[in-house]
């Protein structure tokens, strides 16, 4: 049985996205939301977020904290030296009590590296946990990045949420590309355009996530992706349900698809598969998300992974419908999906049969 996760460590939550795609307008935004006390905000530089500095009041050499309780660090250096700094000072009230962590990436970070600090650094996987993961994308440039830049790619298959910017100079075959990719790519996530983002720090922070022990943010992506359970097909072998890419000649390399099983599978086996699977083909592998039905439990494990990692599974408290299957939805790039599914069937059959 997995190990539940911690739930009273600090979430840090990510905004990323590719070079010049509106983060740091996200970040302004965020900031100026009075719902944006009790955070942390690690940026590289605060001239970018251009902060007022009239109101603003120094904490530390490179802090400062906003009217709202919002504290601004800016990183020098390593992600993880960062935060542990940061969980230094407040432990030692030099700053103050942040609840949450928003870090906003460089605009070539590949979140793989990101997401390794947060589950994989002994001292800071004790005082913070990933929260949600949001990429934005731009409107304007997406059918050229995709083609062009590995870390576009990464960055929007790493995501929970996807905000669209530039929507108001799009183009609107631009938007309606984008709009059959994103979904196609990353059916899992939730995607916003920015002009009808509504409350920001809602979205962006990981409250959908976890909130309710995480029940209505797995009810609102399984929903988006798997079809309601079919009647009368009890026992089946893994199975594809989305193969839903075109035969185009863009898209070929990054793929998304889902397993479903109808029966309940062996925690064990199935972790020392996934260590496999991702052991070596960790690189190809850009995102795993699913609900498992686990032999033993009444109640679903959750499954998130970004690249090589995979965090703490998630015991929720109930299911979130009246549908028990395991369903799992990977991203991947350059791998035959029909191997993962022939690899899992023949891990689980041999060892559940
Ligand atoms: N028209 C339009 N311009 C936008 C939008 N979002 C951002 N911009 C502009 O795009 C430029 C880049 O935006 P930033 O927020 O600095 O982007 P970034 O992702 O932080 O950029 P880097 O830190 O350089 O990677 C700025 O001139 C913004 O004003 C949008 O939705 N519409």
């Amino acid at each position: 049985m997995p190990d539940e996760i911690a739930f009273d460590v600090v979430p840090v939550n990510v905004v990323t996205g590719f070079l010049g795609s509106g983060k740091t307008t996200l970040l302004k935004r965020l900031l100026a939301s009075e719902a944006f006390g009790d955070t942390a905000v690690l940026v590289n530089e605060f001239g970018d977020v251009g902060l007022d500095h009239q109101l603003l009041q120094g904490v530390a050499a490179d802090a400062v904290l906003l009217p709202s309780g919002c504290l601004c660090c800016s990183i020098r250096g390593e992600l993880a030296t960062a935060l542990r700094e940061l969980y230094s000072r407040r432990q030692r009230g030099e700053i103050p009590a942040f609840r949450r962590v928003v870090l906003e990436t460089t605009g070539l970070a590949d979140p793989g590296p990101i997401v390794s600090t947060l589950l994989a650094d002994q001292v800071i996987k004790h005082h913070f946990r990933l929260g949600a993961i949001t990429t934005t994308v731009d409107a304007c440039n997406a059918m050229m990045a995709h083609l062009q830049q590995p870390e576009w790619i990464r960055q929007v298959a790493a995501a929970d949420r996807l905000i669209i910017t530039k929507t108001d100079i799009a183009e609107p075959a631009q938007l309606h590309w984008l709009d059959d990719y994103l979904a196609q790519v990353n059916p899992a996530a939730e995607v916003v355009r920015a002009d009808v983002l509504e409350t920001a720090a809602d979205y962006v922070l990981d409250q959908g996530i976890f909130q309710n022990g995480g029940v209505d943010e797995i009810r609102r992506w399984t929903r988006a992706i798997w079809m309601p359970r079919a009647e009368g097909r009890a026992h089946e072998s893994p199975r594809t349900l989305t193969g839903r890419l075109p035969a185009d000649a863009h898209l070929r390399s990054v793929e998304s698809f889902s397993l479903v099983l109808d029966r309940a599978i062996d925690w064990s086996a199935f972790a020392v598969w996934l260590s496999m699977l991702l052991h070596c083909h960790g690189n190809a592998v850009l995102r795993v998300k699913g609900i498992l039905n686990v032999t033993g439990s009444e109640t679903p494990v959750v499954l998130h992974g970004v690249q090589h990692m995979i965090h703490p599974p998630n015991h929720l408290e109930r299911w979130p419908d009246d549908d028990r299957r395991t369903r799992i939805v990977f991203i991947t790039r350059g791998i035959d999906k029909a191997l993962i599914e022939r690899s899992l069937e023949i891990f689980l059959g041999d060892l559940t049969a």
